[in-house]
């Protein structure tokens, strides 16, 4: 018996849960990514194509579908899959970057997740908007704004939502480059960050504070599994201790460019 999430709520289905996520292997022009807050360092492309494939298999352990989005080598950032769409229920709201040259990046995006059913929408100027900025627990859906996304993205994506029954709240970032860059949520909606991320943590209804900025990335892989990146040992000890069964995967080649566990891929948890 699975259970399927869309609309916001929890139906039961005869079917198996379908567990998939796209993603999108890392251009070799990987290296000349968009830095906001980093200082450019070398970027080793051959590894982060190893650490890439040791993403996906740490998903495919944990009963996940990969799925492959056409390659967009012309793109740097195209391996940062979570920015191109915001998927809510059975909609895929196709983003529109905050970084002008990161809308190369959709077509593929969008034929992909077309191709797997979803409703399509689309963020349009003078609305900007990145799905990192948007982190969704229950029905509740937090939108950074102030970065790459704009107030009227965040407007935006409300008017999509809210008729599926999401309360869109916008939360300012702008110390790091993307609301997720700051917070992710656990199973139990505690949102885990760490000082100094975002001004008003009293945003969230439960917070749990982490002993590093990397410990405030976890994917979500199923029950009381979380993803988290190597980066983060003192935090996967934490999560250890609370009773999360915590994977670590190094991806230290797309946090020299601001990325994190969360961006590599497009959750969809679907039937
Ligand atoms: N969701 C994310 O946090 N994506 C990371 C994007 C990093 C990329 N170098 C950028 O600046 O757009």
């Amino acid at each position: 018996m699975g259970f399927a999430h869309l609309d916001g709520r929890t139906r039961q289905t005869k079917g198996v849960l379908q567990q998939r996520a796209l993603v999108r292997r890392p251009s070799a022009r990987l290296a000349e990514g968009l830095l906001t807050h980093l200082e450019r360092q070398p970027v080793d492309v051959p590894w982060a194509v190893e650490q890439w494939n040791d993403y996906r298999q740490v998903l495919h352990d944990h009963g996940w579908e990969t799925i492959e989005v056409p390659a967009a080598d012309e793109c740097p950032d195209g391996v940062f899959i979570e920015d191109t769409m915001v998927v809510y229920g059975d909609m895929a709201v196709i983003s529109r970057p905050g970084a002008v040259e990161r809308r190369l990046e959709l077509p593929g995006a969008e034929v992909a997740v077309r191709a797997l059913g979803y409703r399509l929408a689309r963020i349009t100027e003078p609305g900007t908007l990145d799905g990192g900025d948007v982190l969704k627990h229950g029905n509740t859906v937090w939108v950074g704004v102030g970065g790459r996304t704009n107030a009227a993205g965040v407007e935006q994506l409300a008017d999509l939502l809210r008729p599926l029954g999401a309360e869109v709240v916008p939360v300012p970032v702008e110390k790091v480059l993307h609301l997720k860059s700051a917070v992710t949520a656990l199973p139990d909606g505690a949102v885990l960050f760490h000082p100094g991320t975002i001004d008003d943590p009293s945003v969230f209804p439960s917070v749990l504070e982490v002993p590093e900025p990397e410990g405030a990335h976890v994917v979500l892989l199923n029950g009381n599994r979380l993803l988290i990146a190597a980066s983060a040992p003192r935090t996967a000890e934490l999560l250890s201790q609370r009773g999360y069964d915590v994977s670590s995967v190094d991806i230290s080649e797309f946090e020299k460019l601001e990325g994190c566990v969360t961006c590599l891929s497009v959750r969809l948890r679907g039937v």
